[in-house]
């Protein structure tokens, strides 16, 4: 099982939100900035690596969601979702194909990764947008 954070981050009421390249697996879905957690990091450290390498941002790891295990063809994951806060930085894509700060009320329109589909819920039931 690879373990892999991902960061639901919010400013200014929106989230930040990452559409897959035509080059990654899963191409052209939509994901939460995140990646796979590296030996001796913590969940926190590997989120902060991670959304830096990926988009330029620093950000501060808040709140950890109920992780998804998926099982697909080549391999199952376990993605750990953390609500995060914007603490600098502009936005410069390095890996995907598109990024948009997403309205609460719109996030379930997305064409979405598989394990992301539980974490939008639960992120919404959280914010009372059921
Ligand atoms: N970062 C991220 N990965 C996700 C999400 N949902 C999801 O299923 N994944 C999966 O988690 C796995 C690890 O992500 P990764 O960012 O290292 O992507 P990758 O497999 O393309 O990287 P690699 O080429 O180094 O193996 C991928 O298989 C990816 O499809 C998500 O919301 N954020």
């Amino acid at each position: 099982m690879i373990r892999v954070t991902c960061a639901i981050l919010e400013q200014h009421g929106r989230v930040l939100i990452t559409q897959r390249s035509e080059a990654m697996r899963e191409p052209l879905l939509w994901e939460f900035p995140g990646g796979k957690l590296e030996p001796g990091e913590s969940e926190q450290e590997c989120l902060q690596r991670e959304v830096e390498e990926e988009l330029g941002l620093k950000i501060l790891p808040v709140t950890r969601l109920t992780p998804v295990v998926h099982h697909a063809s080549h391999q199952s994951i376990e993605l750990i979702p953390f609500i995060c806060k914007y603490e600098g930085g502009i936005v410069a894509l390095t890996e995907h194909r598109a990024y948009q700060w997403a309205e609460l009320r719109e996030l379930r329109g997305y064409d979405w990764c598989a394990p992301d589909v539980p974490i939008v819920e639960e992120y919404l039931n959280l914010k009372q947008l059921e």
